[in-house]
């Protein structure tokens, strides 16, 4: 789809307000015509009358015999207000609707990428600064709305250029013929100026995106930046983009100004060439003054038009840089996406089998090679190994965060891209490190895996989660507000509230991944129960650093430069004197 249809999708389904507008402006075009008409007849035709008769004009359809020039005059002058009125009353009804549509596409488009960004796999993400991602939802979708407002303005410029020379036409058709000479000029410097201003345009949202990154990078890292004294640093980094940004809005400044003084030029020398030839029509008879006065209006009228058009065309442009920039993100392929014939996945029995897997994040680097592991129905399975051994990765296969770039990953049975990934991630409670808040209340944040849950299910998981009592010593109870990121609650309380949701959640697979290496011992110990709790007639894949926490669990999984060293129960494995059995010495358990 050529990329100016794919604009109007967005605005498709307000076709009906756009051609209602459309049909406005013909009439405000008619009665703009009309505006500079009355000084014309009075110039041409209640003037000249005057001296000779008072009183006792006649103008078509209306008898004035009997009233003074003044009253006419004031008649004719009145037609201007009302003229003037009624042109604008159409526009500002017209300026309400285009103004409704634009917003309503821009709603559409940003709605649209928002939902896509969090379709799109977690590689993708992973790749990219997500506060570009939030630069393009909220500010280059922006331009949408730009394109549907200018794109109108350009009918209604030309609608008003074709009547206007049309007009001019009527009067003196040499005069209209010379107007037309601007036309090829202002081509000519619209094609030297569009490509240069849509490229200076892309550079200057890609340094707002900068700043908008580095202000939220930097605030977000509030407490690490003061904790590190890095404060001059920070502010030192952000005036760089902020500083990069100036330079590149100070350029597509002044290129738009180069390009408005060149068009401004061209108009002035065709005004001056038009007057010239007008005053010696007027000379010859050829014109009357009245007629130069309307033709100097409607030249304005046809000039404004004109000016506008090659302003729409950069404007046009610079739309089209951050149209662009959401179209590329709409345009990425979602390589974790659902196969067409995907089927849904009910009530899972918990089977999960590794089967010659391997993965990296880019080409280039292979993390995991030749895993092959089964897991039993409700059993529990500890992943350990050194750091950047490839444990969390793993693990991230079976949520499908990723996909396998060799082997594959069953559950019960079934190859986890032969199933629908919303079904597949129903079956999965994930409880990490440091579970990760949103700023609501408490309550809504158990309720995330599950929001139709009801307040006595709610109650029930933060018990068993054993978090029901310093929920209810907050001030608000299950409606006290978390603040950003859980910043209210302590480390354990926010891993209480994880945990409560994997227990609301209620489904067969479990994924803890280093659940309690963010605790104190004593925290430690005592979540430790709850999860002990929570993994009861489960399949969990637990990773954890604290041997002593797994070392009795069914089976141990070593893992060792992305594959899998050693696998049996802890006891076993420490008597084998492998990778386990140094781990389990440096834990300090012999
Ligand atoms: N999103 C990512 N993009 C690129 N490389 C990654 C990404 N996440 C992890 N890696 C790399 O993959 C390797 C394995 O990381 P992984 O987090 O799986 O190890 P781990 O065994 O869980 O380590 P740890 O115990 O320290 O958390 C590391 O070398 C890491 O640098």
């Amino acid at each position: 789809m050529s990329f100016y249809r794919r604009v109007l999708t967005y605005f498709r389904p307000d076709l009906r307000p756009t051609v209602v507008c459309m049909g406005l402006t013909l009439v405000a075009n008619a009665f703009n015509l009309l505006r500079p008409w009355p000084l014309k007849y009075i110039v041409d035709k209640i003037l000249p009358a005057a001296g000779h008769t008072p009183h006792g004009l006649t103008l078509p359809g209306i008898d004035i015999s009997t009233w003074s020039i003044s009253a006419v005059v004031a008649l004719v002058c009145g037609l201007m207000v009302v003229f003037h009125l009624l042109a604008g009353g159409i526009g500002y009804v017209i300026n309400v609707l285009t103004i409704r549509v634009g917003l309503h596409g821009l709603m559409r488009l940003r709605t649209e990428l928002y939902a896509y960004l969090h379709s799109l796999p977690l590689k993708f993400h992973d790749q990219r600064r997500s506060a570009d991602s939030s630069f393009r939802v909220a500010y280059d979708s922006q331009s949408v709305q730009a394109y549907y407002s200018k794109g109108f303005f350009l009918f209604q410029s030309a609608i008003s250029l074709v009547s206007t020379f049309a007009m001019m036409w009527y009067f003196d058709w040499s005069i209209a013929l010379l107007s037309l000479i601007a036309i090829p000029l202002m081509m000519l410097a619209i094609f030297i100026y569009a490509k240069r201003i849509r490229d200076e345009s892309t550079t200057v949202a890609e340094r707002e995106s900068d700043v908008l990154t580095a202000a939220q990078e930097g605030l977000s890292s509030v407490k690490m930046v003061q904790a590190f004294g890095r404060e001059e640093h920070e502010v030192q980094e952000f005036s760089t983009s902020a500083r990069e940004s100036l330079d590149a809005n100070l350029k597509l400044n002044a290129t738009s100004m180069r390009s408005a003084l060149l068009v401004g030029t061209i108009i002035a020398a065709s005004s001056a060439a038009m007057c010239y030839v007008g005053a010696l029509h007027v000379l010859s008879g050829k014109l009357t003054i009245g007629g130069i006065w309307y033709l100097s209006s409607l030249l304005l009228m046809l000039y404004q038009p004109l000016e506008a058009l090659t302003h729409i065309a950069w404007a046009f442009q610079a739309a089209a840089a951050g149209t662009q920039r959401c179209f590329e993100i709409l345009d990425k392929e979602n390589d974790v996406a659902d196969a067409p014939d995907a089927v849904p996945i009910t009530s899972a029995l918990g089977e999960i089998v590794f089967e010659n897997v391997a993965f990296g994040y880019s080409s280039a680097r292979e993390i995991l090679h030749d895993v092959n592991l089964r897991i039993s129905p409700g059993e529990t399975v500890a992943f350990v190994g050194g750091t950047g051994a490839g444990k969390s990765t793993l693990l991230s296969l079976v949520p499908r965060f990723y996909d396998p770039t060799g082997g594959s990953v069953l559950l019960d049975g079934k190859d986890l891209r032969a199933l629908k990934k919303k079904s597949l991630r129903d079956q999965i409670s994930i409880v990490l490190q440091d579970t990760l808040l949103f700023s609501t209340t408490i309550r809504e944040n158990i309720a995330y895996g599950r929001p139709d849950a009801t307040e006595e299910e709610i109650i029930e998981a933060a018990k068993r989660a054993q978090a029901h009592e310093f929920i209810m010593a907050t001030p608000d109870g299950y409606r006290s507000q978390v603040g950003e990121r859980g910043g209210h609650l302590s480390v354990g309380q926010r891993q209480r509230i994880g945990i409560a949701r994997a227990f609301l959640k209620n489904a067969p697979l479990l994924i803890l991944d280093e659940p309690t290496s963010a605790l104190d011992p004593t925290t430690e110990s005592a979540i430790m129960q709850t999860i002990e709790e929570l993994m009861r007639g489960r399949t969990t894949l637990i990773i954890t650093h604290r041997i002593a926490t797994v070392h009795r669990v069914n089976k141990i999984v070593v893992l060792a430069k992305g594959t899998i060293a050693e696998e049996g129960k802890g006891p076993e494995l420490v008597q084998r004197g492998g990778v386990y059995a140094s781990l389990y010495r440096s834990a300090n358990l012999t």
